[in-house]
This record gives C-alpha cells, sequence and structure tokens, in this order.
C-alpha cells in the first residue's frame, strides 16, 4: 500500500499549520490538499510555504469535496460548524475523518456520530499520548477513591485566542473522572461558580477555566480530601503532539471499517 493521501481542511490556522508540518515528516503519509474557508487570504498559496517548510506543490483551496475525492483522510482542527459539514463529506467519499476540533454540540457530536456510518472517524477533544494517557490515571484514581471524601476540580489554561470552555480535555479528563465513579459527566458537571455558591455539593465534578498569553495547553485534575490533594497534571509545551497524534490517528484508521474510534482506540488504551 502507498503513502496514504490527507487533506489538512483549516490549513491556515495554528493547528491547520502544525498538521501540514507534522504530513510532511512522518513516514507514510502525504499531503494531497489543503483547505481553508471561502474568502480566506491564504486561498491560492501554497500549503507548505505557508507552514514554513517551503514549497510543498499543494494549493490552498476553498472546495472540500473536490479535495477529498483524491484523499484516502482529512485532519480536521476547525470549528464545529465545518466539522459537521466536513463529516457529512467524508461520509460521501468514504474515508477516513480525524476530528480535533471542540466546543461541538449535542447536536453537532450526533451529526458527526451518524457520518460516521460510512466515514472511519477518530475524534478526541486531545490526541496527544500524554493526555490519553492521564485520562487513564483520572479513571482509575477516580474509581479507587470515595467520592463522599474526595472532591474533583479539573483546572485548564489556554491561550487569549481560544473560544470554547471548559477545552476538549477538561471535558475528557472529567468524563473520564465521572466514568471512573460510575457516573454521567452532564449530571455532575459545575461549570460555573460565582456569588453566593453555598458549600460544595459532594460527587460533583468543578472545572475552572483560565486564558491568556501564548500557552498551548495546561490541564490538572485535582483529587481533594481532608489533609491531603492528589494533583494529576499534563503540560502541552508545542501543538506538535498534537499534530502527530492527528496523523497516526489517520494511519491507524485507514484499515478501519466506518465508525466512531478515540485516541484511547488508536493508542490501546481503551
Ligand atoms: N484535539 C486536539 O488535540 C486539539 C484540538 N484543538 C482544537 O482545534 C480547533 C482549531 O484550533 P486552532 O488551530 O487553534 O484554531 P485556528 O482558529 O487557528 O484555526 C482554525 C482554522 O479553521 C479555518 N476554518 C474555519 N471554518 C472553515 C471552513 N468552513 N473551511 C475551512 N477552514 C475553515 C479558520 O479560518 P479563519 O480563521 O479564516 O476563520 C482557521 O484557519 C479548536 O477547536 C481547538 O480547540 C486544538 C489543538 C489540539
Ligand atoms: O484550542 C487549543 O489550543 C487546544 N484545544 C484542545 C482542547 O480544547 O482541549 C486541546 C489542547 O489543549 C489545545
Amino acid at each position: 500500500m502507498g503513502d496514504m493521501g490527507l487533506v489538512v481542511v483549516g490549513a491556515g490556522g495554528r493547528m491547520g499549520q502544525t498538521l501540514i508540518r507534522a504530513v510532511h515528516t512522518m513516514e507514510g503519509a502525504r499531503l494531497v490538499g489543503a483547505v481553508e474557508r471561502p474568502g480566506s487570504p491564504h486561498l491560492g498559496k501554497d500549503a507548505g510555504e505557508l507552514a514554513g517548510i517551503g514549497i510543498v506543490n499543494v494549493e490552498i483551496g476553498d472546495d472540500p469535496l473536490a479535495a477529498f475525492a483524491k484523499a484516502d483522510g482529512v485532519l480536521d482542527f476547525t470549528t464545529p460548524r465545518a466539522t459537521v459539514e466536513f463529516a457529512g463529506y467524508a461520509a460521501q467519499a468514504r474515508i477516513v475523518h480525524v476530528v480535533g476540533t471542540t466546543g461541538l454540540s449535542d447536536e453537532d457530536e450526533a451529526a458527526v456520530a451518524a457520518a460516521a456510518r460510512h466515514a472511519t472517524i477518530v475524534k478526541s477533544g486531545n490526541m496527544s499520548l500524554g493526555v490519553n494517557l492521564l485520562s487513564v490515571l483520572v479513571r482509575q484514581a477516580a474509581k479507587a477513591l470515595d467520592a463522599a471524601d474526595f472532591d474533583i476540580e479539573i483546572l485548564e489554561m489556554h491561550h487569549r485566542h481560544k473560544v470554547d470552555a471548559p477545552s476538549g480535555t477538561a471535558l475528557l479528563l472529567g468524563a473520564a473522572a465521572a466514568e471512573g465513579r460510575d457516573e454521567n459527566l452532564a449530571e455532575k458537571s459545575i461549570r460555573v461558580r460565582d456569588g453566593h455558591t453555598g458549600a460544595r455539593e459532594a460527587g460533583t465534578i468543578g472545572f475552572a477555566t483560565l486564558r491568556g498569553g501564548s500557552v498551548v495547553g495546561e490541564h490538572s485534575v485535582i483529587l481533594a480530601g481532608t489533609g491531603e490533594r492528589i494533583v494529576l497534571s499534563h503540560h502541552a509545551e508545542d501543538r506538535t503532539i498534537f499534530a502527530r497524534g492527528a496523523v497516526k490517528a489517520a494511519l491507524w484508521a485507514r484499515e478501519k471499517k466506518p465508525g466512531l474510534y478515540s485516541m484511547l482506540d488508536v493508542l490501546g488504551l481503551a
């Protein structure tokens, strides 16, 4: 089998450019398309030149369907609205769709799940090995510690440009904690505290969000008991960890049947 032909959508974005560099350096993958939204100032530019690796002879276009028709897979770190659209096109083309986009609504999630009847979709709020391993540790810790004795709080910080909160990673870690306790995160999460909140309710999972500067991604899961605290943390220093994880996911998914998979499946941690 030849190299896997990949399209990067959102090619001009922070992750888009990092993905172009990752595809260029990783064995088994080849860039065959780069897509931006209609009207983008990046249309017509060479994808490699924009990403700082020199000319790769792939022009950034605004026609995802045409790009997907000649590809084996798509790497998508864009917006929820665009991701839902791309999932439909990936299903039509019956190719792999790696989704890193965060901030999807329940309706968006349902649309992506529906597309996974025909597309092979790998979706995760964080594509790094470290965060996915951390989620396994969080699940174990939450299972081992009694909810009446240990309170779980999740703290995250990201750069000033991030538009969704809590981060996809914070929600992924919250879901792992809830799973460890045999609970549903939606029923247990406290997203906001302001004013006279009253005392903390046992068994809830709290989220706190910080935004500023150029922070790539900081996450801590705090298990706070009486007289002791366990803190499980991940510090992302470079976006390359997400991009390499996404290419790895695409290569893994190439041989898989249509369906909705996670990074835990890719990494053998499920
Ligand atoms: N799962 C993971 O491991 C990670 C996930 N992320 C997530 O990835 C997403 C993107 O993050 P980031 O790269 O920082 O954001 P950026 O805003 O830098 O990049 C998004 C890109 O998508 C483009 N875009 C928007 N709509 C379309 C469309 N319809 N067609 C084609 N391109 C489109 C934007 O163009 P324009 O600016 O012109 O609108 C922009 O270039 C976020 O949801 C973020 O949370 C980020 C890092 C890791
Ligand atoms: O927007 C980002 O930058 C990031 N988004 C993801 C998230 O929402 O968790 C992953 C990473 O932390 C960077």
